[in-house]
């Protein structure tokens, strides 16, 4: 059943990962979840957009993450394919503002779902709000080398006026460009968590970067 503030508690460091940041390994990537768990992720997404998986392929990679994070108690999202989202009954989808319009998703989804939905702006994050979604994404924070053809980055400031025009109840993380050195800033700026990628996959050990942003994430 759905709870915003379990939900709000396991974004605090919020793991988004497809093979693509795994030098396009299965058994690398599904190595580095659950490596990173064990550090604290309380989120995972899964955002394939290498399009090397076959549809298989993909879905059994779902099944697998989505596996190790029942093991350690943390949400499994999918990014975009709402339509694997329902096959595999994750916890959550996560779609953008180019990708299914959050109304058609609710009513393929369902109400026990979370969706999450991309925001750069303040006019997008309250279209959101207005539209009953569960969770934003919002960015890009910084710059970033993870996503191609991500915004220009609003830096803590944009996400700042953001939470200020949505209120204090909607659960919010801050995504783009998040490492160990910045990501105290965008917690002060309003953010109830940090979403990575390269801040987990390059680093040396998951485990330990996944814990050190759990840290930061509840001590700011
Ligand atoms: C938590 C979170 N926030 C934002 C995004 C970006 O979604 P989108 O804008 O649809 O871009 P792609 O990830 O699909 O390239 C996200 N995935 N997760
Ligand atoms: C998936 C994604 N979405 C973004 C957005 O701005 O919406 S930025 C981004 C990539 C995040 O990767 P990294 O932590 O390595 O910068
Ligand atoms: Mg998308």
């Amino acid at each position: 059943m759905k709870d915003r503030n379990v939900l709000r508690e396991k974004m605090g460091v919020y793991f988004v990962v497809g093979t693509q940041d795994c030098d396009y390994s299965i058994e690398r990537t599904v190595a580095i979840v659950a490596d990173a768990l064990q550090g604290g992720v309380g989120t995972l997404q899964l955002r394939d957009k290498g399009s090397k998986l076959t549809a298989d392929e993909r879905d059994e990679l779902g099944r697998q993450l989505q596996l190790l994070c029942r093991e350690s108690g943390a949400l499994f999202f999918v990014n975009d394919d709402v339509d694997l989202a329902i096959r595999l009954q994750a916890d959550g989808v996560h779609v953008g503002q180019d990708d299914m319009k959050l109304a058609e998703v609710r009513e393929a989804v369902g109400p026990n779902m979370y969706i999450g939905v991309s925001a750069a702006t303040i006019e997008e994050a309250l279209a959101a709000q207005t539209g009953g979604v569960d969770c934003i994404g919002v960015g890009a924070m910084y710059a970033t080398s993870s996503k191609a053809d991500a915004g220009e980055p609003i830096g803590p400031e944009g996400l700042r006026v953001i939470r200020e025009a949505v209120g204090r109840e909607l659960p919010i993380v801050g995504i783009g460009g998040i490492t160990l050195q910045n990501a105290a800033e965008v917690i002060r700026a309003g953010a109830d968590g940090v979403a990575v990628i390269s801040a987990i996959t390059r680093a040396d050990s998951p485990s330990d970067a996944a814990r050190a942003l759990q840290g930061i994430v509840r001590t700011v």
